[in-house]
């Protein structure tokens, strides 16, 4: 299987697997852990293929490879099948974003999808009928943009409701079409308008439901006129990605409602309609939540044949997306709809509100389905007439001319619009004065000017106009070559193709929109080198480094719209990613991993906030409605609960520090001098803290009162304290009024953090701190956690307005002397029972596949010593008849037993051995979590955990010993029977 350039890049493996109808997919992180679901149908796409001659994909000679011709002849036929007959059928396509929806809808170059195979093979197939028969065909291609819902206002477009028809798109124009060509054409334009739409948004993650319905009716003249009618849907879905509310549950503002509102209502549906399918009785089926469902109404209920394609990415970075479409294409299952699985290609991306908008439609189209025959035809003829001219002006143009070929995120709508740059000046910008008119954001009036002279063309920004080629902005008139990377305003991104002599046979499809955002990151800075490798030795970057590069990419362009709508709509705020290195909140510091965030910076108060991914990526869809607004006349201004550049000013993480704890186990004292380093890894401040162990009232102890081994303390007293000396050169103080900081840290197993109180607006700011704190009956665990970890100390931002923390010592429990208690047995709260549970589960998992180890050992032993008993009667008797020579013989029969000895002593130490194992085994097995007991749970679960270790190392070192033991027989045997060859 291909992975997508992005998975390669990204080291990605494969984490699904099929099976004829049944498809697995494996935990990347748990590989143990499989889930298997089953479907209708399931395709494997992603290795055993080859290209041919035309660049189709076929297979490579095994038949696990399904192509798009294979799809076509298992749903495209069928569905062809229920028009002839007269049923409505519809085929979605879900999936996340990339993963290979339009691929197998509408398919790319030679690799054609379902939607034009299931035309052709409509139009090819009336042509061959018989002369007593009249067929029509009439299409429409429909696309719902999701951040348009807002703009359905008097003018746009409309579902209604009528008695008999039910939903329908008011307005909506079916174009009859008489042969293919005319469909193809149709899509054509279609394509184009979308495209255009699309460049238009003003966001790069402008995504939409496109549905492609084809009207197909029947007259068939016998003794009487029969007249069949059915309605095709051909669904190529939104990426599905935002189906699991991209963290917009953390938000104080709630995911738009109508963002994710069509996919889920669409699973709604399709879950009611596969009640009323298992004979349920359903109340109600939530067709009027969405404009989808309305539109799908008749073609998803009643006398239709209903497919859902539920495409796959097999990237082990795309594990929670793929399941989740797994899941969901389960939920539709049910009701016997056949699913199958292109296994295909991950990506990502974001979805909003929605309008619905008509493409099909062109001018002069709007006919009566009673026209003649013949006028039909002259106005075909006339308008292929129209059209070939079009297109063979473009070819010209294209030969002579030099031109930007727009690039955009989803790959069916790139190359697909064409601006020619003729001889001499030209303007391009908003404006239709300008010689090449372009609409995006940040795109302006007049907005740049090109020149073609001499063979050479330049591009000359206008004053403060943002244009960047090949990564870097440009300030002046700047030279093009063939295959630059040009992007104008924000994001607007145009692949420039140079005069025909400077045209090269380079494939220019390698410069496709994550080549254009690397390149963006790269002159940045940015790369995956910066962000680490890990691994010695490795030259290549950890898969979770690269997510994370890919992500960064991803969310590049829409941080720079943000920042464009900010300053367009007067907010004030600036956007910028950052890397978050998640081992500075690690206790152990060895946690790579690392993650992205954007910190959000007011220009003129200064105030900062940090937004998670998802946060972020939510208040961009919101933001995106407001814009839109915006640019319709409308007055942006909202109140603050429900404006998504604004968050009440909040106390902002600012570093962190690793102090460890290891002194305290030995009673030893630590003065340390931490730097604070911020989520980049640099220096935000320095922290003077000491760590030290004393008695209970507080005096601390000498060097003589130290222990050489911290089990010494366990089931004692051990008291320490915690003294905050003064933070020195604190950077988020610096230059900037109305700040503060506090310190932050949290013990063991306190409830929660404790703080310093805040202290205002000085560089050096002294704290002078100390918390005393006592472990009563210090548990073995506790002292663990001295040695082996460290104390996360946060520094904490303070600004004006905003809350600060909680400095007292309120609920966390003190002694009578009012020193803190930690390693207190009851302090093990509710919070900690998830991970108890999150472990036991683990254990569980661990178990069970030692028992799967057992059985196979256990089978693996037997056949051992079936063969070796074969193996050794055999050869017994052949050494008899072959050493006439008694003596010889006996000679090699001592040999034979003293190998048989040795096996026996191999086997008995094998079986002693096991005993052990199996003995640890059944203990594991028996051994029942206590069930109200916190406390002993949490042994419990440690005890397990070691036993299982145990359990495995004696299992291993069992099995190593009777394989070395065994290699020796049979090499000895090996040997004597080469002697005894004559
Ligand atoms: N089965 C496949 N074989 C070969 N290439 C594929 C296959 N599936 C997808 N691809 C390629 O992967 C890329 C992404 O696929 P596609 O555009 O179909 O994704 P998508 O799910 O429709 O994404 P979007 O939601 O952005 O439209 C395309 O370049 C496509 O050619």
């Amino acid at each position: 299987m291909i992975l997508i350039q992005r998975e390669k890049d990204a080291g990605s493996r494969c984490v699904i697997s099929m099976d004829s109808n049944s498809t697995s997919i494996y935990d990347p992180r748990n590989p143990g852990h499989v889930k298997t679901f089953t479907f209708d149908l399931a395709y494997w796409s992603h290795s055993g293929f080859l290209k041919d001659e035309n660049g189709m994909l076929i297979s490579a000679g095994s038949n696990t490879y399904a192509g798009q011709r294979e799809v076509f002849r298992d749903l495209g036929q069928g569905v062809l099948q229920s028009a002839w007959q007269g049923y409505n059928a519809t085929l979605l396509a879900y999936g996340q974003t990339g993963s290979g929806k339009s691929y197998s809808m509408i398919g790319y170059g030679a690799n054609r999808g379902l939607v034009p195979s299931v035309c052709e093979e409509l139009c090819k197939a009336i042509q061959s009928q018989e002369k007593n028969k009249q067929y029509q065909v009439r299409l429409a291609q429909i696309v719902i943009y999701f951040q348009d819902l807002s703009r359905l206002k008097p003018g746009g477009l409309k579902i209604r409701e009528d008695q008999q028809q039910g939903f329908y798109v008011d307005g909506l124009k079916l174009v009859p079409c008489d042969n293919y060509a005319q469909i193809e054409r149709l899509m054509d334009q279609g394509n184009k308008m979308r495209t255009t739409a699309t460049t238009t948004m003003n966001a790069s993650s402008s995504r939409s439901h496109m549905v492609i319905t084809i009207q197909f009716k029947q007259v068939i003249f016998l003794d009487e006129a029969i007249t069949k009618q059915s309605v095709i849907n051909l669904v190529d879905l939104a990426g599905s990605e935002r189906q699991k509310s991209s963290g917009s549950e953390k938000d104080r503002l709630k995911e738009g409602t109508r963002v994710n509102l069509s996919l889920t209502t669409l699973g709604n549906v399709i879950s009611a309609l596969a009640e009323v399918a298992t004979g349920k009785k359903v109340l109600h089926i939530p067709y009027r939540d969405s404009v989808l469902t309305k539109l799908l109404q008749s073609a998803l209920g009643g006398n239709s044949r209903t497919i859902m394609i539920a495409a796959l990415s097999p990237a082990d970075i795309c594990y929670e997306e793929t399941l989740s479409t797994l899941r969901y294409a389960e939920r539709s299952l049910v009701s016997h709809q056949a699913c199958c699985f292109p296994c295909k290609h991950p990506g990502s991306s974001c979805l909003s509100s929605a309008e619905l908008r008509l493409l099909a439609e062109s001018e002069g189209r709007t006919r009566s389905a009673q026209m003649t025959w013949e006028a039909r035809l002259e106005e075909a003829r006339q308008e292929w007439e129209q059209q070939y001219s079009v297109m063979t002006q473009e070819r010209w143009m294209m030969e002579t001319f030099p031109y930007l070929l727009n690039i955009n995120e989803d790959p069916q709508l790139s190359w697909v619009l064409k601006h020619f740059i003729q001889d001499g000046t030209c303007d391009v910008g908003q404006s239709t004065s300008n010689a090449i008119i372009l609409r995006g954001l940040g795109i302006l009036d007049k907005h740049a000017t090109f020149t073609n002279a001499d063979g050479k063309v330049t591009i000359a920004p206008q004053d403060k106009c943002k244009v960047v080629v090949n990564g870097v902005t440009i300030t002046g008139e700047t030279e093009l070559q063939h295959s630059d990377r040009v992007i104008l305003g924000s994001n607007s991104t145009y692949l420039y193709v140079g005069p025909p002599a400077q045209r090269t046979e380079e494939d220019l499809s390698r410069y496709d929109y994550d080549f254009f955002q690397s390149e963006l990151a790269a002159a940045e800075g940015f790369s995956v080198d910066k962000l680490g490798t890990v691994g010695s030795g490795q030259d290549r970057a950890d898969p979770s480094v690269l997510a994370v590069f890919h992500d960064y990419i991803k969310l590049m362009p829409l941080v720079e719209e943000a920042n464009q709508m900010s300053q367009e709509l007067g907010k004030d705020l600036k956007f910028e990613l950052k890397v978050k290195n998640l081992a500075l909140s690690d206790s152990r510091g060895h946690d790579l991993q690392k993650e992205i965030t954007v910190k959000v910076t007011h220009e003129t108060t200064q105030q900062v906030w940090v937004w998670s991914k998802a946060k972020f990526i939510n208040r961009k869809f919101i933001m995106e409605e407001l814009y839109q607004r915006f640019l319709e006349g409308e007055d942006p201004a909202v109140n603050q609960d429900s404006d998504p550049f604004w968050d009440p000013v909040e106390a902002v993480h600012v570093g962190s520090a690793h102090v460890w704890l290891q002194a305290l186990a030995y009673r030893m004292r630590l003065e340390e001098r931490a730097e604070l380093l911020n989520s980049e890894g640099l220096e935000e401040a320095v922290v003077l803290i000491n760590l030290s162990s004393c008695s209970s009232d507080g005096r601390l102890f000498g060097e003589d009162e130290m222990v050489i081994d911290p089990l010494e303390l366990l089931e004692r007293r051990v008291d320490f304290q915690i003294h905050i000396a003064e933070c020195l050169g604190v950077k988020w103080l610096r230059g900037a009024v109305g700040r503060g900081i506090q310190i932050g840290y949290r013990v063991y197993d306190l409830p929660r953090c404790l703080y310093t109180k805040p202290v205002w607006e000085s560089a050096n700011p002294k704290i002078e701190e100390t918390v005393h704190f006592s472990a009563l009956n210090a548990s073995y665990d506790f002292l663990n956690y001295l040695q082996k970890n460290a104390l996360i100390v946060d520094l904490w931002g303070l600004q004006e307005g905003c809350m600060e923390m909680d400095s007292s010592l309120d609920g966390l429990l003190l002694t009578a002397e009012g020193t803190v208690v930690v390693d207190n047995p009851k302090a093990l709260t509710a919070s900690n029972v998830p991970e108890l549970y999150r472990k036991l589960l683990q254990m569980e998992q661990e178990t069970e596949l030692l028992r799967e180890l057992n059985r196979a050992l256990r089978e693996e032993n037997a056949l051992l010593k079936d063969s070796l008993k074969k193996w050794d009667t055999g050869h017994h008797e052949r050494l008899i008849y072959h050493f006439i020579n008694k003596k010889d013989a006996e000679e090699m029969c001592s040999h034979r037993t003293s190998c048989d000895a040795e096996l026996a002593k191999a086997l008995k130490t094998f079986y002693q051995n096991m005993s052990v194992v199996r003995e640890q085994f059944l203990q594991l097995k028996h051994s029942r979590p206590p069930e109200d007991n916190l406390q002993v749970l949490r042994l419990f679960t440690e005890r397990q955990s070691q036993m299982i270790s145990d359990f495995g190392r004696q299992l291993e070192s069992t099995v190593d010993k009777l394989k070395s033991d065994v290699a020796l027989i049979v090499k000895k045997k090996r040997e004597y029977i080469a002697y005894s060859k004559p």
